[in-house]
Formats: structure tokens, C-alpha cells, sequence
């Protein structure tokens, strides 16, 4: 049985199980199971807290796990990324009143408040600035307007907690983060089962990302019309009853298939069509 560890609350831990339920496994149906074992693919799901999932990985209790990038270094444990998963997407950065300060090297004898004390701790050691950390486990926007501390350091997405507190971001951001699968570090080679199911994870993230397109075209203008569909590794082209006109199939992005869609119309391919992917293995 391959043992992997699953959020069990917050931002990462819904669109994990949506992402596993896609991939075919068996999802708990209640958010009090701890344990779900899916005998059928040989797998045990672990729901976890997201900070802690690192851990269990480490400790080689667990073989794999999904958590945050920024849980994973924040952890210090010794685990490495395999996958990115891109939901959770999030920027770290540093936020203030505005004019409290332009960037680290101002928060010398400051004092941080946040919930990534390792992630915060080695970013002023790496640039120099003896600044005073502490911890507070969440809401940590409101830190400074009950004099906590002058500067938070915190995940970002829309900005809206910020805007809402009077805060706004100063500096490089600390870190780009993202859900990811993570494994114990160096562990060599990659176990079969790991593999598997990595690939159905990744056969998760091309169905959410691309599209099959189908269209006919005139032959002269097939050069052209594959150009703007390469398809993954080559597009497939079959010949037509109809004489000098092939159909061309391949898969694009989704995001771009409008757009697609427009210049093969211009360039003279008709029944275009576009259909989603349930499910692929590259
Ligand atoms: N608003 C958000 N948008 C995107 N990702 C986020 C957001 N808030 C947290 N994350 C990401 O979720 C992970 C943190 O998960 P965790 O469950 O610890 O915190 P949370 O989602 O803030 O939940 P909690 O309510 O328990 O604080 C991190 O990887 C973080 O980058
Ligand atoms: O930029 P935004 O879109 O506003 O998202 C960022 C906020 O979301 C998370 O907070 P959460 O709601 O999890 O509360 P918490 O601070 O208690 O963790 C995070 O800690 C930020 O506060
Ligand atoms: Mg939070």
C-alpha cells in the first residue's frame, strides 16, 4: 500500500481531494474520517494538518504527501517537491503601513509577525537584518494595529486582507508558492507505485489544461494551420474523402483555444471543434 498524507483543513485541503477524486482514487465523504483506505488502487490516505504533512513525510512514516511549498520550507524537514499541483497558488511577501519601511534591509531591529517563522527567520539571516520574529498562528494582518509588531510577513493572493487591514506590501517577494507532492529527500530512483500515481496526477493536470481541437484544411495550408496547433509531441493528420483537404487533430491549451480557433477560421480550416480530456496518461 502506498501511504500518502492529504490536507485535512484550510486552502489546500478541498481542492487536494477534489484533485485525488479526479485521479480516480476514493476520497473521504466526511471531514472528521482521518484515515480512507482505497484497496482498490492499494493506496491509504492520511488526512493531515497541512504544516505537519512534511513531517510524517520525512520521517519516511509516509511515502508521499501533498502540502504548500511554503509549509514544506518552513518546515525545514527533509523533504523535496516531485509535482506541482497549481492550485494554492500564493505569493510570501513582507507588508506595513505604508511608509514603515522600503524593503528588508529597513527592518533591522523590527519586529515581524507571522506564521512562517522558519521561512522569515532565514530570509533576514540571508540578507543580513537582526530582526525580532514572532509567531502568531493566523490572522496575522491585524497584528500591527494592535502593536504586535510593525511589519507582518504573510501569504498573499488577491491582496484583499491586506487592503482590508491598511497594509500594503514592500519589497521582492519572499517566495512563490503552490501546492506540491513532496517526498522523503534522497530516495533513490522512484518507486512503481509512486510513479503511478504521479502519472495520473499529471494525467489530471493536462485534462485540466488542454483541449483535443479537430478541424479539416486544405492541404496547402496545412504547414501553416499545424503551426499554430503542435500539438504535444506532433498533431495526427488523416486525409479526407473530399480531395485536397486533410483533417488535422491535436491538443492545445485551453486558454488559448479561442484564440486558435479565430486563426485557423482566417487561414481557411472549417469544422472546427474543440472537446475536453477526462483523463490522459502522457
Ligand atoms: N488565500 C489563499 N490563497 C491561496 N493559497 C492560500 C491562501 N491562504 C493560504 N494559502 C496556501 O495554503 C497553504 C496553507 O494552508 P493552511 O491550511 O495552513 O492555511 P489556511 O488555508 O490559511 O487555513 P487556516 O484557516 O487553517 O489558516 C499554504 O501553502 C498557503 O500558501
Ligand atoms: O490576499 P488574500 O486573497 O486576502 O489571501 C491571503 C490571506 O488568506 C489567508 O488567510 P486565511 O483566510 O487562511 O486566515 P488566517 O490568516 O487565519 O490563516 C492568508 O493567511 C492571508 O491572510
Ligand atoms: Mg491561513
Amino acid at each position: 500500500m502506498l501511504r500518502i498524507a492529504v490536507p485535512n483543513k484550510g486552502s489546500l485541503s478541498g481542492p487536494a481531494s477534489a484533485m485525488l477524486h479526479e485521479a480516480g482514487y476514493r476520497q473521504r465523504k466526511e471531514s472528521k474520517e482521518l484515515v480512507l483506505v482505497d484497496s482498490d488502487n492499494e493506496v491509504e490516505f492520511f488526512y493531515l494538518r497541512p504544516r505537519d504533512i512534511a513531517i510524517y513525510v520525512s520521517s519516511g512514516r509516509l511515502d508521499i504527501g501533498i502540502t504548500g511549498r511554503d509549509l514544506l520550507l518552513d518546515s525545514g524537514a527533509d523533504a523535496e517537491e516531485i509535482l506541482q499541483l497549481g492550485f494554492a497558488r500564493s505569493t510570501f511577501r513582507y507588508a506595513a503601513e505604508p511608509g514603515t519601511a522600503e524593503s528588508v534591509k529597513d527592518l533591522g531591529g523590527m519586529t515581524v509577525a507571522t506564521s512562517y517563522e522558519g521561512v522569515v527567520e532565514k530570509h533576514l539571516a540571508d540578507n543580513g537584518i537582526a530582526a525580532s520574529v514572532v509567531h502568531l498562528d493566523g490572522a496575522v494582518e491585524t497584528a500591527i494595529q494592535l502593536g504586535v509588531a510593525q511589519v507582518i510577513a504573510d501569504v498573499v493572493e488577491t491582496g484583499t486582507s491586506l487592503r482590508n487591514a491598511g497594509l500594503a506590501v514592500f519589497g521582492e517577494p519572499i517566495m512563490e508558492s503552490e501546492a506540491v507532492v513532496i517526498r522523503r529527500t534522497g530516495v533513490d530512483g522512484e518507486e512503481p507505485k509512486v510513479a503511478q500515481f504521479l502519472r495520473r496526477l499529471q494525467g489530471v493536470l493536462v485534462a485540466r489544461r488542454y483541449v483535443m481541437m479537430d478541424y479539416d484544411i486544405r492541404v496547402e495550408q496545412v504547414e501553416r494551420a499545424v503551426a499554430l496547433t503542435p500539438g504535444l509531441e506532433s498533431p495526427t493528420v488523416s486525409p479526407l474523402h473530399h480531395e485536397g483537404w486533410v483533417a488535422v487533430r491535436a491538443m492545445v491549451p485551453s486558454r488559448d483555444a479561442q484564440r486558435i480557433m479565430d486563426e485557423l477560421y482566417e487561414l481557411g480550416a472549417r469544422a472546427i471543434l474543440t472537446t475536453g480530456i477526462h483523463a490522459a496518461r502522457l
